[in-house]
Order: structure tokens, then C-alpha cells, then sequence
């Protein structure tokens, strides 16, 4: 998957259960069109949502299963379970959060990586990280690539945002590990996206922009509203 996507538009396709377009006949239509535009590969959330895509577009796709747990904070592919139903999907790459924090059900990271190799051996890995320190750590445990994906989504970085200071945060973890770097959250215009990847992003991951009607609109209406 990591030779499609180098220096490609990754298309995250994803409404979760609160969204208007939840839908895996509609994430299936939204992939389709974003391969008609272009894009190198799909990110897409849930088991059915994946097969669904997978039926409509030839292009690869990098899995996730969100998921709630009373007992740790991370969401993004968080134990066992979520990791068996996407190596059921076919698909090509798994992500999983990557940050150093306690995961669910005593399970650790390490522990999580080692079963998907050896359950599914031709499946990439894809490490959502947050800090400089989970990039360094998912390169030690063999991850394939990293993505930026939680950058300010998790306690230690609320309200940083991938694009502030000329995109720093992308700049350091680019200098941190030797694994590619794939560029994600809150890349909302072509030209970021043009931007991260001349700066050496290996390839650029792009959601809400493309497939979420609701935040298109409101950028419009907070521009209109400001007069
Ligand atoms: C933090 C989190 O849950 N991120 C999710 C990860 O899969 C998705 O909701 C994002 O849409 C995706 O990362 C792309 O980012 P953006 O939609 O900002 O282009």
C-alpha cells in the first residue's frame, strides 16, 4: 500500500453514528468519487463501512474500527478485537493509536502489534501518534509508517493544530524517525496538502475536507458571518 499512496492523496471516507451521512452505501459512494478525483487510497472506519468501500473502488485502504472504552482513552483500534474484525475486511494497511497512553482491557501496544504481524503478515501498519516520543517509540516497535493523526487530540496536546507554525510539528517528526511520515488532521486545502507533502510528508491524509458536508459548510458560514 505504502508504494500506491508515496506522495498520493490518501481520502478519509468516515461518518460516525452522530454524523448525517453515516452511511457504509454512502462512505462506498464518497470513496468512489474520491477515487474519480484522484486519490491514491482511502482511510475508511468500521468493518462494514470497509467491505462496503472495497466493493466500489480499486484503490487501497487503511483500516480503522473506533471505539469507546470506559477504561482508557484511546478509541482508534484499541485492542484485539478491533484488530480481528479488520483483518477479516481485506484491508491493506490497519491503523491503530499509537500514543504511549494505557490502552483498554490491560492490553499494550507492543502486545497488539506482534498478534496483527503474526495473524495477518502482509497487512502495513499505520501508527496514529500525537508526540515526537510516540513516533520514536512505534519506529522501535516496526510500525510501517506514522501518521499525525492525534496531534491534538489527546490531553497532552489539545488545541495545537497540525498547521500551526508553518506545520513545526510535521517538521520534527520528519526529523525524528526514518520510517515515512504520512501527514494527517486538519489539512483543509489543497494547498496545505501541497505544502506538508513538499515538506516531506511521504503522503497526505485528508477527511473532514473532502467528506464531511457539515464542516465544508460551516467554513463557508463562519467566512459569510465575519462580513
Ligand atoms: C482524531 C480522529 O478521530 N481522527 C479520525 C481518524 O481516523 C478522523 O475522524 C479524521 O477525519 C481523520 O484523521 C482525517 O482528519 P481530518 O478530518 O481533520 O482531515
Amino acid at each position: 500500500m505504502l508504494e500506491t499512496i508515496k506522495k498520493g492523496l490518501v481520502a478519509s471516507c468516515q461518518a460516525l453514528p452522530d454524523e448525517p451521512l453515516h452511511s457504509s452505501f454512502i462512505m462506498a459512494k464518497m470513496a468512489l468519487a474520491a477515487q474519480q478525483g484522484g486519490a491514491a487510497g482511502i482511510r475508511a472506519n468500521s468493518k462494514e463501512d470497509i467491505i462496503a468501500i472495497k466493493q466500489e473502488v480499486k484503490l487501497p485502504v487503511i483500516g480503522i474500527i473506533k471505539q469507546d472504552y470506559s477504561d482508557s482513552d484511546v478509541f482508534i483500534t484499541a485492542t484485539k478485537r478491533e484488530a480481528n474484525l479488520l483483518l477479516e475486511t481485506g484491508c491493506e494497511m490497519i491503523a491503530l493509536d499509537a500514543t504511549l497512553r494505557k490502552r483498554p482491557q490491560g492490553e499494550t501496544l507492543e502486545e497488539l502489534v506482534s498478534y496483527i504481524r503474526k495473524k495477518g503478515p502482509h497487512v502495513q501498519l499505520m501508527a496514529d501518534i500525537s508526540t515526537i516520543e510516540d513516533a520514536v517509540n512505534a519506529e522501535k516497535l516496526g510500525f510501517d509508517c506514522v501518521s499525525t493523526t492525534l496531534y491534538g487530540y489527546t490531553n497532552e496536546t489539545k488545541g495545537c493544530k497540525l498547521y500551526d507554525n508553518e506545520f513545526h510539528f510535521i517538521k520534527k517528526v520528519l526529523q525524528s524517525v526514518s520510517i515515512p511520515v504520512i501527514a494527517e488532521g486538519n489539512i483543509i486545502t489543497p494547498e496545505m496538502a501541497k505544502q506538508v507533502l513538499d515538506l516531506g510528508a511521504y503522503s497526505v491524509v485528508v477527511g473532514g475536507a473532502i467528506s464531511r458536508p457539515q464542516q465544508i459548510t460551516a467554513r463557508f458560514i463562519e467566512v459569510i458571518k465575519k462580513g
